[in-house]
């Protein structure tokens, strides 16, 4: 399998953003994670597309935009103008799910759908055709710099396993990305679960070295494979 690292400019020094993600891709980001919160779906607030397309030139990968944000059409039309490669939203949030994503995938884009701790798996069944990514929150969505839950554990390995029967039925594979609170020391255990595309926020952005974080993250998924 494939892993990805996805930091999450959330945790990144916002006076010097270009910066931070060019040297986060340097150090060997797969992907951008950029968190979108509008102070409505999340009591938080964070930036919206005009900055996602002000740091696109300085991102040498894809751009994986997650709003959190209602309602997400809107949201939507601006970041596939933005420069995004990847948009995940919460199905909490659309009126109609299979409309949102139609309007991503319609794009060109990369869909995808995001399941808070408490939201069920099953909101994923019916769409599971338009999905090109699951991503699970491991903490309440709003704020970095939270603790992994440790019941996330389980819910990857149920999303796991209904991937894995989507693949088995019709040959297409859907990432499963984990997002809060992941760090080296837990990410061997969100993988072995069955993750595959990890965002990481506080972990990355709060050290010195980027590209040592990130070497010691896919060490330690190799290392735990091998046991
Ligand atoms: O989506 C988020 C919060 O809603 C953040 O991406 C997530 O929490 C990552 O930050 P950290 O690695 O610091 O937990």
């Amino acid at each position: 399998m494939d892993y990805r690292i996805a930091p999450s400019i959330l945790a990144a020094d916002f006076a010097r953003l270009g910066e931070e993600v060019s040297n986060v891709v340097a150090a060997g980001a797969d992907l951008i994670h950029f968190d979108v919160m509008d102070n409505h779906y999340v009591p938080n607030l964070s930036f919206g597309p005009m900055v996602c397309q002000a740091i696109k030139p300085h991102a040498a990968v894809p751009m994986d935009v997650h709003l959190m944000v209602e309602p997400v059409d809107d949201m939507i039309q601006a970041f596939i103008k933005a420069g995004a490669d990847i948009i995940t939203f919460h199905p909490e949030a659309s009126r109609h799910v299979h409309r949102s994503l139609s309007l991503i995938k319609s794009a060109g884009l990369q869909a995808g759908l995001v399941l808070n701790p408490a939201s069920p798996v099953c909101l994923l069944e019916n769409v599971l055709e338009q999905l090109d990514m699951v991503l699970l929150m491991s903490v309440n969505p709003g704020f970095g710099g939270q603790s992994f839950l440790p019941s996330s554990l389980n819910k990857i390995r149920q999303v796991r396993q209904m991937l894995d029967r989507h693949h088995a039925q019709s040959g297409r594979r859907i990432a499963l990305e984990v997002d809060g609170g992941i760090t080296p020391a837990n990410i061997a255990a969100a993988a072995q679960a069955g993750a595959d595309t990890f965002v990481a926020g506080s972990a990355i952005f709060g050290q010195q070295d980027y590209a040592a974080v990130i070497q010691t993250m896919r060490d330690n998924i190799a290392a735990a494979q091998q046991t």
